[in-house]
């Protein structure tokens, strides 16, 4: 299924997120026992955060990962995991650290990478060789057309075996990140992008509808066996007839 809304409204958009959050967490939940969600950073912290604090459906089944994650301590105010932490635990909710699968720093850059990918895996009692599939991935994009840490002509965007990569030559900063690569991203039941503002407009109006000609990374997000919604504000629809 591929779905494209446009909200009005801060309050819109978290009523619309937290009902599409909320149907793949019970149907999941259903399904395997626990909710497994990853999320991004950046403006989405925000809304992210709201839905969660409005006592949504099954938090304690939840596991929580990262799209992707700055390479920075977590106290420092760029790291993802920080944010949400910062907005999220020590009794803000009934969330738990244990529950958020998160990089470790002190490891080297490149470590860092392959240690995520095995945490991910060991979350999922995944098999040798076999590939998680994320309930749902939340995305946001750059005004750049990048999503996670995949910008527009890395050779990143080229991986096919790794799922979990590091890069250091980040244009947006911090310059070093680690990201979930395509394969992992496009093997998820469901990837949602929510994506605000009017510095997205030009980039919006040139991938919806959906166009054949391939300039940004967020045009790479195509779930194999998944589906693929959109939720837009006014500002980042505003070219869209
Ligand atoms: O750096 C990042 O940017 C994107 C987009 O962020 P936004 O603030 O423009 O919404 C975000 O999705 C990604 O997780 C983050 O690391």
């Amino acid at each position: 299924m591929n779905s494209f809304t446009i909200i009005e409204s801060k309050d819109e958009l978290v009523t619309k997120l937290k009902k599409e959050i909320e149907k793949r967490a019970e149907n999941a939940i259903q399904d395997h026992g626990e909710f497994r969600v990853g999320l991004s950073g950046g403006s989405l912290v925000e809304y992210v955060s709201d839905v969660i604090r409005s006592s949504v459906i099954g938090l304690t089944n939840w596991k929580i990962f990262f799209c992707d994650e700055r390479f920075v301590e977590e106290s420092e105010r760029n790291s993802t995991y920080g944010c949400y932490k910062r907005a999220l635990l020590d009794g803000q909710t009934i969330l738990n650290e244990e529950q958020f699968i998160k990089i470790d720093t002190k490891l080297s850059l490149d470590d860092c990478a392959r240690d995520y990918e095995t945490r991910i895996l060991r979350a999922f009692n995944c098999s040798d060789g076999q590939m998680p599939k994320f309930d749902l991935l939340i995305l946001g994009m750059g005004p750049d057309g990048h999503t996670c840490s995949l910008f527009p002509e890395h050779i990143l965007l080229e991986e096919r075996r790794r799922l979990i990569a590091a890069i250091d030559d980040s244009p947006k900063p911090p310059s070093e990140r680690i990201t979930m690569t395509l394969p992992l991203i496009n093997n998820a039941s469901c990837c949602l992008f929510v994506i605000t503002g009017e510095s997205k407009a030009a980039t919006i109006e040139q991938i919806i509808p959906k166009s054949a000609d391939i300039r940004y990374p967020v045009q790479l997000v195509k779930p194999v066996r998944g589906d693929l919604l959109w939720i837009l504000d006014a500002d980042a629809a505003k070219f869209l007839k």
